[in-house]
């Protein structure tokens, strides 16, 4: 389908906002009246920038506080139209979006509306020109789409439609039921906008919150299959009014927004089967987690050389975090033929820690999914106007493929092969020497999830990539209250729970998110046990304080409470099932947590969650650094 955007969705200048919507492959624009206002370009060189850009304008919007009024604003109403559909000649356009009276309507009464609409759609006709009627949700009079479509079907003039914008929709809960009874070319124009579920007045969470399609908590394959079976032809239109793209970079932005509906056009096909709508290839079915990267930072003994440090006194080679893996109990298995590369493992958990990656300090660069035909993962990445890296790889060498995240982290997708000798295995570790030998455990390890920082201004567009490009669903965002802030933390689970990944956005003034690590959880079936075999371990320290609550709430049996206290050990219920895990201490950008699911606990321990970042913070130390106004002020030098 034709793909159109609003220009308020994004930052920028009229001139940049163009050159990025068009960059990202976008068919049309909805011209927002502020952007038009704020150019220098007169209308003229507007509609001439769009042509060479290859973007039609779609939508003029928007005009406000048209109907319901006294006699005397009606006149003034109908010049100031009259001005804007000359206005809309010069930019070349014949669309126009006309929101229902939020202010100067006095006359509550539906006839009113239709005569003065009535009047209007003349004016429009004669101009040539078409109106799409919306209901804003906080209208004073008309607030729902359906009160729009009656008033639109009593005026019945070929010049006036409705505007089916999805938030107002479904921000009132209404039910889409009436869309089927709306005839397709009355619909004069779909806009598209997802959002987080609030507990906020319309106005405000939509000139806020709004969110690309996918990003948000709404069904918006469902809203669109409505409209395209009602019979609308237009765009896929998105209009999204957020705070964060407002100052995020437009470029960036644009493709985000372009995905969501590239997206959410092969959403509705795969549902309903329908085959004028362009389809991509499968999301991605994940087998599991293959493997997590590290880089060891520039702590690391061996340096990106690989020649070994003399100022430590360890005779063995390994960096800080390779020490933390093995009190993990993770034993080294392997090293890559011609890279300084490191398997280490535990059960069915895998470490690589990459020597050969410079990074000041030591974190994640990269997750290995296993999946079952790397080249469908590819194609579908690649639709999804992903960042595709295809990594060096000598013959006989696994074709590993790369997409890169929008915080920069690496995904890897690599194939099980079938095995000769029965049971599959993963063709990389066959570069690690011995392959993929297991090593004995009494406690073996899996990676449960991985947990990654989120840039503040990226976390959306990190929730679309991961959730369009792989088959994973996400919940609501919960909000955990840091020491140093609120984090946000959503997470996206496969279908069969093997895979979950959490997203923590960073509180917005922490633009540096150095202070807060990635993590990656290993989960046991025996936390306690393992924790005792894993004498040194280092372990953030829970408070007194905490045990005394956790006893308070579930009245714990004495000797577990003192078990817990003593082991560092946090524990969280819901339903039948309960969780313990425990936090090691950070290796420069990553810790690990040691965690045991009981009885189909599904969560993160969201709860314990503040007892971490407390921690954390007392370890770091440092005071959030804001600018002191007085910085911002020339020096006097008399
Ligand atoms: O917030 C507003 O005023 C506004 C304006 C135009 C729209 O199309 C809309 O959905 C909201
Ligand atoms: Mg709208």
């Amino acid at each position: 389908m034709r793909t159109s955007i609003a220009t308020v969705c994004v930052s920028g200048t009229l001139a940049e906002k163009l050159d990025a919507i068009a960059a990202a492959g976008f068919d049309g624009i909805e011209l927002f009246e502020t952007d038009l206002v704020t150019s220098p370009l007169s209308p003229e060189e507007v509609a001439g920038r769009c042509a060479d850009l290859g973007l039609t304008i779609d939508l003029y919007q928007p005009f406000r506080d048209f109907e319901g009024v006294e006699p005397s604003v009606l006149a003034a109403n109908l010049r100031r139209a009259d001005r804007k559909f000359e206005l809309m000649h010069r930019l070349g356009t014949d669309r126009i979006l006309v929101c229902s009276n939020v202010g100067t309507a006095t006359v509550p009464y539906d006839e009113t509306a239709v005569d003065q609409l009535g009047r209007l759609a003349e004016l429009a006709a004669e101009h040539e020109v078409v109106m799409a009627y919306e209901a804003l949700a906080w209208g004073k009079y008309v607030s729902t789409y359906d009160h729009a479509w009656r008033i639109v079907e009593q005026v019945a003039h070929p010049a006036l439609g409705v505007c089916l914008d999805s938030f107002h929709i479904l921000s009132r809960g209404s039910s889409l039921d009436t869309i089927a009874d709306i005839p397709g070319e009355k619909i004069a124009y779909a806009q598209l906008a997802d959002a987080p579920r609030m507990n906020l007045d319309a106005l405000s969470w939509s000139r806020h919150y709004r969110l690309f399609p996918g990003e948000g908590s709404w069904d918006l394959a469902d809203f669109v299959a409505r409209m395209l079976a009602a019979g609308y032809t237009g765009p896929l239109s998105l209009e999204v009014f957020n705070d964060v793209f407002r100052e995020s970079d437009p470029r960036v932005t644009a493709v985000d927004a372009r995905r969501s509906l590239v997206a959410l056009e092969d959403e509705v096909a795969r549902r309903n089967g329908d085959s004028a709508l362009e389809v991509l290839p499968a999301p991605i079915e994940l087998g599991g987690f293959s493997f997590v990267e590290l880089a060891p930072g520039v702590s690391d003994p061996r340096g990106s050389d690989g020649s070994a440090s003399e100022t430590l006194s360890e005779p063995s080679s390994s960096s800080d975090v390779e020490r933390m893996l093995q009190a993990l109990g993770f034993t080294e298995t392997g090293s890559h033929r011609r890279k300084n590369v490191a398997l280490w493992q535990q059960g069915d958990a895998r470490i690589v820690v990459n020597h050969g990656l410079e990074a000041s300090s030591a974190g994640i660069a990269a997750l290995g999914f296993d999946v079952r035909v790397v080249r469908e993962a590819a194609a579908r990445a690649d639709a999804l106007q992903n960042d595709v890296l295809h990594r060096d790889h000598r013959a006989g060498e696994d074709e590993l493929l790369a997409v890169r995240a929008p915080d920069g982290t690496e995904v890897y997708f690599s194939e099980l092969s079938s095995g000769t000798g029965g049971g599959a295995g993963r063709r990389w570790t066959a570069e690690f020497g011995d392959g993929d030998a297991s090593v004995p455990s009494a406690h073996p390890l899996r990676i449960d999830h991985v947990a990654l920082v989120q840039p503040w201004d990226r976390v959306e567009e990190a929730v679309l990539f991961y959730r369009s490009l792989l088959d994973l669903t996400a919940t609501e965002f919960v909000d955990v209250p840091g020491a140093s802030g609120l984090v946000r933390s959503r997470s996206l689970v496969s279908p069969a729970g093997g895979i979950r990944l959490a997203l923590n956005a960073l509180p917005d003034h922490a633009r540096d998110d150095s202070d807060y690590p990635n993590h990656i959880a290993l989960v046991t079936d025996d936390l306690l046990g393992l924790l005792r075999r894993l004498d040194g371990l280092p372990l953030l320290e829970v408070p007194g304080n905490y045990y005394d609550d956790l006893d308070a709430r579930y009245g714990l049996a004495p000797g577990l409470l003192d078990e817990l206290r003593a082991a560092n050990v946090l524990l969280d219920r819901a339903g039948d099932g309960e969780f313990l895990h425990a936090y090691t201490r950070p290796v420069g950008r990553v810790f690990f947590e040691l965690i045991e699911r009981r009885g189909g606990y599904d969560g993160y321990g969201a709860a314990n969650a503040p007892v971490r970042l407390a921690a954390q913070r007392r370890l770091t130390g440092a005071l959030p650094s804001g600018t002191s106004p007085a910085a911002l002020l020339p020096s006097r030098t008399t």
